[in-house]
């Protein structure tokens, strides 16, 4: 027999009926009930916004990289069930997966391929396409986990040898990821890079984006950077400073003082010894350098980053044409003014200012801009061969100065006055009149006033910004100025496209049917940086 909870007016085991309401008492209800479904909305709108990186920063990088590998429909579904946040792999959780693809920034893309798991991507360093790892979860994020390698358990030898590994901080520090590739391996996946990158920021159609070059590699892999900036923690306030004094002054060093570079993915510094990468009067100088860091540690109340870069000799006379008194030495004072050579060019710059960190590859950079202009205009009477240069975003002269044989007439403009000083220097140094070659300290932008006498259709401007390349502004009146052909050399491939995405897509829209459209004649990557993931990348456009 049913109880009274159960038999009611409305049968055994149905529930009462609610009494009904009054008009005002359903709307109070139906209001109560917006206002909680908004406030849900707006708490899950923030966690999740939260989580939607800056266009072209390092996460939407990555996170492009894991819609392709994840596929729109897995990550819809996730979004609608509300659970793309949900990460099968617990923090801390040490799991072994299977590594399906590359990341953009050489990173391994990971999946579990136990039955069940929901579609995740599990981010991790050092391990290559075709290997299983073991790896420990530090990071939860929107449809994707970050891990800190462990272990190869089953390597790729397509890809993999370890023998090829220099540097023995591999996988604890965080640069250099890809020491187990073989050169020809790791400009592949730096071309695919460049490829990827067009294809996700450009919004071009396919047939807009001509074939990516093979990316030209670096003469030297190792041994060629020019500048690294080792860095070290301050004593710890339980140390007392007197007694820190003393011990260092006896030649100790004590057991917190580290200086080198971060371990991979923590903000906490090890000592290194070496750097591989570095060249050679870099390291050779290392060990003094952090020994007069050891002895003066006491007299430090922060920490600092220490600067070391490979230097011509500055005491000679600079001669561009003289090259037996070079002698490579280590400046570490960033006042100091550094001395490099780029072909049949002499540079001085500012210790502290901007200049490409890898000197073996700047000739061919520098030369392949400049003949892949020239190769526009084959023929040297050609009446329309482009006359004058406008080097935008110009550091020290370097694209100004290199390039500077091919034109009559040259411009540069750079934001950073110590920059500007020197490049007006180097335009002096390698004896090129200032009636040719003018630089002014400005925004990039502000080169389109000062360039009214430059025939736009003569003119070839060599764009060369920070990562987060052009802003609107600059890129709105070059495509007023229209520039004849726009190299465009990047240190970010991913905003690179962007910035010529724009370019293309605008003339096309603009004189449309009148024949007056940007178009991409060719594209392709540089390794300024092997052993790591990084890849520049020269586009050059023609107005056509
Ligand atoms: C990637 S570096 C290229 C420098 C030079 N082309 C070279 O290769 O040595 C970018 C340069 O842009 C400068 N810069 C940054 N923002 C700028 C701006 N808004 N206008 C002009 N120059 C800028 C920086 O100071 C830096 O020297």
């Amino acid at each position: 027999m049913a109880s009274p909870a159960e038999f009611n007016e409305n049968g055994p085991g149905k529930r009462p009926r609610p009494p009904s309401l009054s008009p005002e008492q359903r709307e109070e209800k139906q209001s109560k009930r917006a206002k909680s479904i908004a406030k849900a909305t707006a708490k899950r709108l923030k966690k999740q916004r939260g989580h939607i990186p800056e266009a072209c920063s390092p996460e939407d990088v990555r996170w492009k990289d894991i819609t392709s590998l994840l596929g729109q429909d897995a990550i819809q579904k996730a979004i609608e069930d509300g659970t793309e946040f949900d990460s099968p792999f617990p923090f801390k959780s040490e799991v072994e997966l299977e590594v399906k693809a590359i990341s953009s920034h050489g990173d391994g893309l990971a999946q579990s391929d136990e039955e069940g798991i929901k579609p995740w991507v599990v981010v991790v360093p050092f391990c290559l396409p075709g290997e299983r790892v073991k790896c420990r979860v530090f990071k939860n994020d929107r449809m994707h986990s970050q891990a800190d390698f462990m272990q190869v358990i089953r390597p790729n030898p397509e890809f993999r040898d370890d023998e090829r590994v220099k540097c023995k901080y591999f996988a604890k520090c965080g640069g250099c990821q890809y020491q187990m590739l073989s050169y020809e391996t790791q400009l592949d996946f730096k071309r695919n890079v460049v490829v990827k990158a067009y294809k996700n920021y450009s919004d071009l159609p396919e047939a807009s984006i001509p074939e990516i070059q093979p990316t030209m590699g670096s003469p030297l892999q190792y041994e060629y950077r020019t500048k690294i900036t080792p860095h070290f923690q301050a004593p710890p306030s339980r140390v007392d400073r007197s007694t820190l004094e003393k011990e260092v002054e006896a030649g100790g060093k004590p057991d917190w003082l580290q200086i080198g570079f971060n371990i991979q993915s923590q903000n906490k510094v090890f000592d290194i010894e070496e750097c591989p990468i570095a060249t050679r009067v870099i390291n050779d100088a290392m060990p003094g350098i952090f020994q007069d860091v050891v002895k003066s540690i006491h007299t430090y109340k922060k920490g600092a980053t220490l600067l070391l870069r490979d230097s011509l000799d500055t005491s000679v006379d600079p001669d561009p044409k003289d090259t037996s008194k070079d002698k490579q030495i280590c400046i570490t004072s960033p006042h100091a003014t550094i001395r490099e050579r780029v072909g049949d060019f002499l540079f001085e710059y500012s210790a502290n200012s901007f200049f490409q960190n890898n000197n073996s590859i700047l000739p061919s950079l520098t030369s392949y801009v400049r003949d892949a202009v020239a190769a526009l205009y084959p023929d040297p009477n050609d009446p329309t061969r482009p006359t004058h240069l406008i080097d935008t975003y110009c550091g020290s002269g370097l694209f100004a100065i290199t390039l500077s044989p091919d034109y009559s007439t040259v411009a540069g403009i750079e934001i950073s006055a110590d920059s500007i000083l020197f490049a007006k220097h180097n335009a002096k140094l390698n004896n090129i009149s200032s009636e040719k070659m003018s630089f002014r300290k400005g925004d990039a932008a502000e080169i389109f006033k000062t360039v009214s006498e430059f025939p736009p259709d003569k003119t070839v401007m060599v764009i060369d910004p920070p990562r987060k390349g052009c802003d609107d502004p600059f890129i709105e009146q070059l495509l007023q100025f229209k520039p004849k052909v726009v190299a465009y050399v990047s240190c970010n491939v991913h905003t690179q496209a962007r910035d010529v995405g724009k370019m293309l897509r605008a003339t096309q829209d603009a004189v449309a049917g009148e024949g007056k459209k940007y178009v991409l004649e060719s594209l392709r990557g540089f390794d300024l940086f092997p052993q790591t993931a990084h890849v520049e990348s020269v586009a050059i456009l023609r107005l056509v």
